[in-house]
């Protein structure tokens, strides 16, 4: 498999050339205003490096779900205006993603310039399932770059789609893997290829659906797999407790409890839990043994136990790997579980742990409750990529990389 990288493609030489690269720039917004600038500062420096090569840039983003329509509160116009203040030069913003104003500007750009398409969610071939209306749209994203494009992957946090700008454009030019791309699969490959033990896994989030997978992929390999957030209450409702109002996805009860039973020497629950009267910053709440969640209230954090257990594995590690907050850290009351996991990490790491933090609320949670940044080995851009990736699944934004048909027809 030769997957050619952004090194190369300077090294053969950008000047002149129209660049089209991939990023992952979906990042959280409040108002308009965004909250979390992570996405942007890690994907600034291949665009820097191919702008600063006399490259002309076109870069494709997405910035969250939108059904295929334009929707002006999903604009990147916000992201346009952050990823220039990064790279120290303007960025300009298609008003469309391949239509008339997208071909004009690219038509026009010079050396060095940067044109950030609109979101490319909004043409509803992106994420269509038709291979053939996808493959329409990357043939129209291909020929923005004119005579001599090239094609740089480098949306870490979006290759596990098979979406038109990450997947079917790759087959249509000369395609490389960016330097964010190349980071994070060097640094996942460790944790499935030569992780160190005691090796503990820590997850978190609200959707148990979505990790059983990984539950279940990692459960045999590691020593220690910490399970707090929305998802644990599934886990303790398969163990036979009442949860209250806590969130619980009853159709997956069978399979927690199966889970349970094979790894119960793995599996760490929380023994307490912050229990709420509602979903909101100014609840009421108690700290509540988990065999005690009073009907109609909800567990919105792990309890002081449960930290102090979950943390007297996690100091003693050598390798861990976290994705997904420990409660409902947006707001204060509930934040205390991920902050003291988080803390444990971060002493681990400094002990000589190799720690990674994968998932995009997890990595905003780092960022929001004021934890350095550089207490972490690697904080990856990846939430649903890199869990896909340490399940052993295909990418296909990486592994279409492979194909290099393009690059030498
Ligand atoms: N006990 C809980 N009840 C309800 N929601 C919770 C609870 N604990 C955590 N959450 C919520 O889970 C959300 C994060 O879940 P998610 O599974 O999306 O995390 P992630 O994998 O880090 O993020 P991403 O998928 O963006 O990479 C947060 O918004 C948090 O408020
Ligand atoms: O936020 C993410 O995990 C990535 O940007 C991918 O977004 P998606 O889950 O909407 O495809």
């Amino acid at each position: 498999m030769t997957v050619k990288t952004l090194q190369e493609l300077l090294t053969e030489g950008v000047s002149g050339r129209t660049v089209l690269v991939r990023s992952d720039l979906n990042v959280p917004l409040e108002n308009g205003r965004i909250t979390d600038a992570g996405r942007i500062i890690a994907s600034a420096p291949t665009i820097g490096a191919l702008a600063d090569a006399g490259a002309r840039v076109i870069v494709a983003a997405h910035l969250g779900r939108p059904k295929g329509a334009a929707d002006s509160a999903l604009s990147l116009a916000p992201v346009a205006q952050r990823l220039g203040d990064e790279l120290e030069r303007y960025v300009q913003l298609a008003g469309d993603v391949v239509g008339q104003d997208a071909q004009e500007r690219a038509a026009g750009l010079t050396e060095g310039d940067v044109l950030l398409l609109e979101n490319v969610r909004f043409e509803s071939r992106e994420t269509s399932k038709d291979d053939a209306e996808r493959q329409a749209l990357a043939r129209e994203l291909a020929a923005l770059t004119g005579t001599g494009g090239a094609f740089v992957s480098d949306g870490f946090g979006v290759v596990h789609r098979k979406q038109a700008s990450v997947f079917d454009v790759a087959q249509l030019l000369p395609n490389y893997a960016g330097g964010l791309v190349a980071t994070e699969v060097d640094v996942l490959t460790q944790l499935t290829t030569e992780a160190a033990r005691p090796y503990a896994v820590v997850l978190g989030g609200s959707k148990v659906s979505d990790k059983l997978a990984v539950i279940e992929a990692l459960a045999p390999k590691v020593d220690t797999l910490v399970i707090g957030g929305g998802m644990c209450f599934t886990f303790l409702a398969a163990e036979g407790l009442q949860v209250g109002s806590s969130l619980l996805q009853e159709e997956m009860i069978d399979t927690c409890k199966d889970l349970l039973d094979r790894y119960a020497d793995v599996i760490h629950l929380p023994v307490d839990v912050v229990a709420a009267d509602s979903f909101s910053a100014d609840a009421q709440t108690q700290t509540v043994p988990a065999t005690g969640i009073p009907e109609g209230w909800m567990g919105l954090d792990v309890g002081p136990d449960s930290v102090s257990r979950f943390s007297a594995v996690l100091r003693n590690a050598k390798t861990i790997f976290w994705n997904g907050p420990m409660g409902v850290f947006e707001f204060p009351a509930f934040a205390a579980g991920t902050r003291g996991v988080a803390e444990s990490i971060v002493e681990a790491t400094s002990k000589g742990a190799f720690s990674v933090v994968g998932g995009g609320d997890s990595a905003a949670a780092v960022r929001l409750l004021g934890l350095p940044e550089d207490g972490f080995s690697h904080i990856s851009t990846g939430g649903g990529a890199s869990l896909e990736y340490l399940e052993g699944k295909e990418l296909p934004g990486i592994s279409v990389l492979a194909d290099d048909t393009a690059s030498e027809g």
